[in-house]
């Protein structure tokens, strides 16, 4: 499967002229264009015709998914053919807490499904195994509300949700977005969220302005230091590969076979990285 970074992915309210036209010229590794809830009721139907106009405009070198409304709201329907009609590269369902339900979606187009329930995330599980399921990706909003618990800095009120939707994802072997960081003024607040959602293994983070895209690329992306140590792991593996010994140690650590395959996954993200320009 091709390596696709989705460091930073930028929702934008589909109703909003402006921020789809302003999304062609971010550093943004992915967009959902958003149907559901950054859209009023009475601005639907028009935020829908304004989705697909852009969808099929076409965003080069970014990964486009729409947010439909869920199944059994009065736009569900309508939102899953237009998302048909102009083929974006993923469809966002919100609040999913049963397989039944994106298997009654299945349209040929990958589907994240967005875990933002305590049903959710209990489900998570089955929701990643049904079929057409390409990511999870956290609604840390709604679930903060749905626990009725409180948003706190470090998020410790979440980290059992959090770690079950990356390892349910990554025992798929699906892509894990991590939640919205809402508080647009707190940089730090917000990398320091970043660093906690890329060490528990998401691949990125779902933002909601312009702003926190450079920070999210560059927490998810692969820093200098990395690239040099993995190109360091691969080489000390390899030689001792060559000597018949199945292990390495470097710079005092132990070097096993999993280390050498995460220092090529990390140098392939690189690469991909650089081809992009961001
Ligand atoms: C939060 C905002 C409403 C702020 O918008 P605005 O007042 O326009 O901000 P700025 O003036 O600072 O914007 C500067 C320029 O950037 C453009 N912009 C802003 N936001 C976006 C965006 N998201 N995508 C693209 N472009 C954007 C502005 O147009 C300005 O451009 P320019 O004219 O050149 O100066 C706004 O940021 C916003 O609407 N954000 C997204 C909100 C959203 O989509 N929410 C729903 C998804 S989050 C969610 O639902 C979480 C989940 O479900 C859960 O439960 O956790
Ligand atoms: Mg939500």
């Amino acid at each position: 499967m091709p390596t696709l970074p989705r460091r930073s992915v930028l929702y934008l309210p589909a109703s909003n002229a402006r921020a789809l036209e302003k999304a062609r010229e971010l550093e943004a590794d992915a967009l959902i264009i958003d149907l559901e809830d950054a859209v009023a009721p009475e601005a639907k139907p028009r935020a829908r015709e304004m989705a697909t106009e852009a969808i099929r405009a076409g965003y080069p070198g970014k990964e486009v998914a729409l947010r439909v409304n869920a199944a059994d709201t009065p736009w569900g329907d309508a939102d899953l053919e237009a998302a048909y009609r102009c083929g974006p590269d993923a469809i966002v369902l919100p609040k999913v807490e049963t397989a039944q339900e994106v298997r009654e979606v299945a349209l040929g187009i990958p589907l994240w499904a967005m875990i933002e329930t305590p049903r959710g995330v209990l489900a998570a599980h089955e929701i990643a195994a049904a079929p057409g399921v390409a990511a999870l990706v956290m609604g840390t909003s709604d679930l903060v509300r749905d626990l009725r618990a409180r948003p706190v800095p470090g998020r410790e009120n979440l980290l059992y949700a959090l770690s079950r939707v990356v390892t349910c994802a990554r025992a798929h072997g699906l892509e894990a977005l991590d939640g919205v960081h809402l508080d647009l003024e707190d940089a730090e607040g917000f990398e320091r969220a970043c660093v906690q959602g890329r060490d528990l293994g998401f691949g990125g983070k779902t933002l909601i302005h312009p702003r926190q895209i450079e920070t999210a690329n560059r927490v998810f992306g692969v820093s200098p230091e990395e690239v040099a140590w993995a190109r360091r792991v691969l080489e000390a593996y390899r030689a001792a590969r060559a000597e018949g010994k199945g292990v390495a140690v470097l710079d005092g650590r132990l070097i096993e076979n999993l280390h050498a395959a995460e220092a090529e996954r990390l140098l392939e993200l690189d690469r991909v990285i650089r081809e992009r320009g961001t």
